[in-house]
């Protein structure tokens, strides 16, 4: 990495804004997967050490410029302080005259939460004001939310613009492990990509065609691909304006000798949730008008593994069906597994992918989990990522 890291500059004494990404899953105000806080603890813990004055921050869900109550990250300031150890100060504000008074009483070692930086509208438009009012707290800026850095807001790239800005130790992790792996690629090379982020992602795939040999395409965005092909898809989740992309992908990996994975079969219910009233298993063609794919079919996984076991490097992001509920999960789960079962060099990206296959407790059997889903592709595209860019280079 041709960018400064925290190892680069004294940050003793020094009032330092380190933006993390705490965005975990929490169901009924309870923390379901931790990785993202423990992926942070390298960091913060050096600068706690380092006798830095520790200004947090990090984003909770998508709030879209409102305070909503249960994005606060109170309970993660307590999963944090927990693990550190230590009192993790939290405030309720983002900016403002308190949050201010807090940090002029932080004395080295000291560990302060900032609130949910998506309360202020201004966070992801990017905002000057904002930015310089993060960039106002603070002597230095580390940005260690890997996760985060593909998208370009005030705290994870505007705040650069005002005061030195470094990288954070799992943020140098990330880009070199995964720089590494593309830098050569292993073949056969195959990327899995699931989940229901699909606007964010269908992006991505026009450049992944280009890179890899089998693109397998599970979860939510299966389905505007297999509408795509033709098929009713009932009530499943559909992006209707990514029709037409999502042909041309299917047209353009016919043309580039690309194996495009898409699933044969699926389990459907009638409702979104843990028990629906009717469950089941149908082929692709046979999706009633009334239900929706929430896993893929038992044929699908079997497919999907073999081409994991025929691989020698594989990328998953993006969960294969609503795994939060068991009963839809077995198709996430069989892809974790044969990750895990796999020689290949296997890397998985994503905070819903990651929970995943630590659930599954498979956490220890893939070489690389990534904290970020959106941001690893896009990297793994070769696209810059903004919250990366705007990083003092070395010297
Ligand atoms: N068939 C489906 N229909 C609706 N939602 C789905 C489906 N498959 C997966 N999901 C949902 O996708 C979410 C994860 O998507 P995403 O955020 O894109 O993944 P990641 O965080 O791994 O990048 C999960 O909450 C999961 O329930
Ligand atoms: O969860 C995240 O991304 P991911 O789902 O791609 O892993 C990051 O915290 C970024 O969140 P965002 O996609 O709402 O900007």
């Amino acid at each position: 990495m041709n960018k400064k890291s925290i190892r680069d500059v004294d940050v003793r004494g020094k009032k330092v804004f380190c933006r993390v990404d705490f965005n975990v899953p929490i169901q009924n105000g309870q923390i379901t997967d931790d990785t993202r806080i423990r992926a942070a603890l390298p960091t913060i813990k050096y600068l706690i050490e380092h006798g830095a004055k520790l200004i947090l921050a990090s984003h909770l869900g998508r709030p879209k410029g409102k305070v909503v109550e249960e994005m606060r990250l109170t309970p993660v300031a307590n999963r944090l302080a927990e693990y550190l150890e230590q009192p993790v100060y939290k405030v309720d504000e983002v900016v403002g005259a308190e949050v201010e008074k807090r940090v002029r009483e932080l004395k080295e070692g000291e560990v302060l939460l900032l609130e949910n930086v998506r309360f202020l509208p201004g966070e992801e438009k990017n905002d000057p004001v904002v930015a310089k009012a993060f960039a106002d707290l603070a002597d230095l800026f580390v940005n260690d939310a890997f996760g985060t850095a593909h998208r370009a807001h005030a705290s994870t790239e505007g705040i650069a613009n005002y005061i030195p800005a470094v990288a954070g130790l799992l943020m140098q992790k990330e880009l070199d492990t995964l720089g590494q792996a593309m830098l050569n690629p292993k073949r056969p090379f195959t990327a899995i990509i699931g989940g229901a982020k699909v606007k964010d992602k269908i992006g991505v795939i026009q450049n992944l065609l280009d890179k890899v040999d089998n693109l397998i395409i599970g979860g939510g965005l299966s389905y505007t691909f297999i509408r795509a092909q033709g098929y009713e898809i009932g009530k499943s989740l559909l992006e209707e304006d990514k029709l037409e992309l999502a042909r041309s992908f299917i047209e353009q990996a016919k043309e580039k000798g690309i194996r495009l994975y898409l699933p044969v079969d699926a389990v459907v219910a009638n409702e979104f949730g843990e028990n629906p009233a009717q469950v089941k298993t149908v082929t692709i063609d046979q999706i009633p008008a009334d239900m929706m794919g929430l896993d893929i079919g038992p044929k699908t996984r079997e497919i999907f593994a073999e081409v994991i076991h025929s691989s020698n490097l594989v990328i998953w992001n993006g969960p294969m069906g609503v795994f939060e509920f068991d009963q839809f999960a077995k198709g996430t789960n069989q892809v974790a597994k044969a990750m895990a079962q796999s020689q290949a060099l296997t890397i998985v990206g994503g905070g819903d992918s990651a929970a995943a296959i630590e659930k599954a407790g498979l956490a220890q059997e893939v070489d690389h989990i990534s904290t970020g889903g959106g941001a690893s592709l896009e990297l793994m595209e070769g696209k810059e990522l903004p919250g990366v860019a705007i990083l003092n280079d070395k010297e």
